[in-house]
């Protein structure tokens, strides 16, 4: 009699999240208590699990997939490696999480992103110096917040993720404290409140309520070594149900610094005679007058094309695939970095008029001005506080909003003297507004205030 064949190996159930932050919508992940297999399924090199929940028809469907991690487990993936890089991003080395957060040890951004939300509402101060001993500063965190693009490809940050992860977060018991601390791969420290107070107290007190009733219940998730110590109160926790559908929290970010690979906050963005400038990577992107067309010249590029890869400009010209219908005068591209690569292009007509697809991929296509492509967010500006936007995102396509892009639009609106700083600016998007304030000081961070909602829970076998 021939031994029976081995069982099969357990199914490997995902459980999470569908949030959504004005219509950019996430599945959002709690690695920190889910099994380790199904992290390593989720995250496996080719991108292919990724790329089918994302699939809207075939799959779950998203903008991008958020994973929660504990800084001693979120190592660089291999899918940072491979994806679609930020411009300020470093190798896996410089990746790796601090796991201790020691003072005096930490990165830049720490004393940037880690200021406290109240600290950097309408103050010009620059941030405590990095090397400081601010007790703020100093604070550590223990979750790392990871960024999924649909296309499967590793970003670094994402500001209607934030807000998502942090009522996420703090829902789930991942997070305790008031100030949701959540720090990205690349190492910036995310410092975020819940606004609607009202809201937090009645859901810890239901929290607290529904452990009590469900001691039992602890096998939502199965735990994996280190967590089958774990209390049954922690246990239980995992398996509280989601908010109702349309559940919304309000989540104010402290979203650091818009910066550029340049000097100064915004890359050098030229006004010559008539036409527009953008110098980055040694290579200038313009927009004429005369003719409502894109070109890019290089300094650096013996190719006289885009020196990445892509099509040249000359050959996208002639092909006539980088004019801008409904755009008859020249308009200024900035190129802001909130973390992830921004190009924010002030229209002077509608939003509505103009063809974002199209637009969007030129410029990202443009690989010597954009070596890890671009986020592109084209911006009317309706009065001194209120601005329109469409967005056309890196690794997504069109999005009804965009945290970052609408930080990186405000940013350069106010340093060009389109809006006005230091007030509250309303930015409008297909998916609803934003708030975003930011004073214009070269070293002050941007808060963003916005809704985070929740549209159900799920279980998917990879
Ligand atoms: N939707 C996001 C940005 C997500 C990442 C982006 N597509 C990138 O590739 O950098 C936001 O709200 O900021």
């Amino acid at each position: 009699m021939p031994p029976p064949p081995p069982p099969p190996p357990p199914p490997l159930v995902l459980r999470f999240w569908k949030m959504q932050g004005l219509g950019n919508d996430f599945v959002v992940v709690d690695g920190v208590r889910q099994p380790h297999e199904v992290v390593h399924r989720l995250l496996d090199p080719d991108h292919g699990t990724l790329k089918r929940l994302a699939d809207r028809r075939f799959g779950v469907g998203f903008d991008q997939l958020l994973l929660v991690q504990a800084s001693a487990t979120a190592p660089l993936s291999p899918a940072a490696s491979t994806s679609t890089r930020t411009s300020t991003s470093t190798d896996s080395a410089e990746n790796a999480i601090d796991v201790e957060c020691v003072e005096g040890a930490k990165r830049v951004d720490d004393a940037e992103g880690a200021r406290r939300v109240e600290d950097i509402d309408d103050k010009d101060t620059p941030p405590r110096s990095s090397t400081g001993s601010s007790s703020n500063t100093a604070q550590c965190t223990p979750l790392v917040y990871r960024i999924f693009n649909a296309d499967g490809g590793e970003v670094f940050q994402c500001g209607n993720g934030a807000r998502c992860v942090a009522a996420f977060v703090k829902h789930l018991g991942l997070w305790s404290e008031p100030r949701i601390r959540v720090r990205t791969l690349q190492g910036t420290l995310l410092d975020m409140e819940i606004v609607n107070k009202h809201q937090v107290q009645h859901e810890e007190a239901q929290r607290s309520h529904d452990t009590l009733l469900q001691p039992g219940n602890a096998d939502a998730y199965t735990p994996h070594d280190h967590q089958r110590q774990s209390s049954p109160t922690v246990l239980a926790s995992l398996s509280l149900p989601p908010p109702p559908f349309g559940h919304t929290w309000q989540v104010k970010v402290g979203m650091g610094v818009p910066r550029c690979s340049g000097t100064g906050v915004l890359s050098s963005a030229v006004l010559e005679g008539s036409d527009i400038t953008c110098t980055q990577h040694g290579c200038t992107l313009r927009i004429t007058r005369q003719q409502p067309t894109l070109q890019l010249s290089s300094s650096s590029s013996s190719d006289g094309g885009d020196g990445g890869g892509g099509r040249t400009v000359a050959e996208a010209v002639a092909a006539g695939e980088l004019s801008l219908p409904g755009v008859p005068q020249p308009r200024p591209v900035w190129i802001v970095d909130m973390g992830n690569p921004h190009a924010v292009v002030l229209l002077d007509t509608s939003v509505d008029d103009v063809d974002v697809h199209k637009l969007g991929s030129a410029l990202q296509s443009m690989r010597a001005c954009f070596p890890d492509s671009v986020n592109v967010e084209f911006m009317q500006v309706l009065t001194p506080t209120h601005v329109r936007l469409r967005i056309f995102e890196r690794g997504a396509g069109e999005t009804l909003a965009c945290g970052t892009g609408a930080c990186a639009a405000v940013a350069a609106a106010v340093l060009h003297g389109h809006v006005l700083a230091s007030a509250g600016i309303t930015v409008s998007m297909r998916g609803g507004d934003l708030t975003v304030h930011w004073t214009g000081h070269p070293h002050a961070p941007l808060t963003m205030t916005g809704p985070a909602t929740c549209c159900f829970a799920g279980a998917i076998t990879l």
